[in-house]
């Protein structure tokens, strides 16, 4: 079998440790991501998700436990690694799309491109390939403001795979939008990793959304639970 992209192995995390407000949010978090697949976290509001997306994406560090990024122990690693690891093998979108508000939907997903070193001409090709696989191509000389929802959404996501990473990470990417534009903006996703070989964790409050991806995680009491076959259509839906 081939070398998962994300490993998390006995993650554990307390906020305020050792004072009244202690609050235990990860208690051996277990997680194995293949290349290719797509899977959904699922949690009652408050139980971690982003605390342990955070963990996954190297942005924060675990108590306890083990991170692994395809193949490589992030475990004691400094900064300037963990930094160069993040931008190499990870892409983020959050509920909130945070473009850079005075540049372009091209710009956008050029500017981390540069950023990596890569020539002005590949990266604008790249950009406007990510947009048009997303269906705005046409939207692409419009700075966000004069974007709706679903396409600046749209546009982070495009942002997120400027550097082609092997690991997406998604924090509530669609729980800004209304129904229609949130499932719109999850095809577009779908269509974007499709065929890529690029992994993805997306935690959700949609349930339907989560359903139809490869995999269901579910977060509750600090661990992490896979919710499968029949439960995927039913059992997690009545219970969350
Ligand atoms: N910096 C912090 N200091 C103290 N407590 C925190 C901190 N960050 C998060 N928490 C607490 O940890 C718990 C988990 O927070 P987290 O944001 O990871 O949950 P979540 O599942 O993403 O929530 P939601 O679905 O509501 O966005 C919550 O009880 C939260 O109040």
């Amino acid at each position: 079998m081939s070398e998962p992209v994300l490993e998390l192995t006995g993650l554990t995390k307390t906020y305020k440790p050792g004072t009244p407000g202690a609050v235990q949010v990860l208690r051996g978090a277990d997680l194995s991501i293949a290349p290719g697949q797509v899977v959904a976290l699922v949690a009652p509001s408050g139980a971690g998700k982003s605390t342990l997306l955070h963990i996954a994406g190297l942005l924060d560090l675990a108590d306890q436990g083990r991170v692994t990024i395809c193949g490589q122990d992030m475990t004691g690693k400094s900064d300037r690694i963990r930094t160069a690891v993040r931008r190499r093998d990870v892409g983020f979108v959050y509920q909130f799309h945070h473009l850079l508000p005075e540049f372009s939907a091209a710009e956008n997903i050029l500017l981390p491109q540069l950023a990596n070193g890569v020539g002005r001409s590949a990266a604008q090709a790249r950009a406007m390939k990510l947009l048009d696989r997303v269906g705005i191509a046409n939207r692409a000389d419009h700075r966000p403001a004069a974007l709706s929802g679903g396409e600046q959404q749209r546009v982070a996501f495009c942002r997120a795979l400027a550097n082609a990473p092997r690991l997406l990470l998604a924090d509530e990417p669609t729980g800004n939008l209304d129904p229609d534009t949130s499932d719109q903006v999850f095809a577009a996703m779908m269509e974007l990793v499709a065929g890529t070989g690029l992994s993805a964790l997306i935690a959700t409050h949609n349930l339907e959304l989560a359903a139809r991806m490869d995999r269901v995680l579910r977060l509750e009491n600090g661990r992490l639970t896979e919710i499968t076959g029949q439960q995927a259509g039913a059992g997690f839906l009545q219970s969350d």
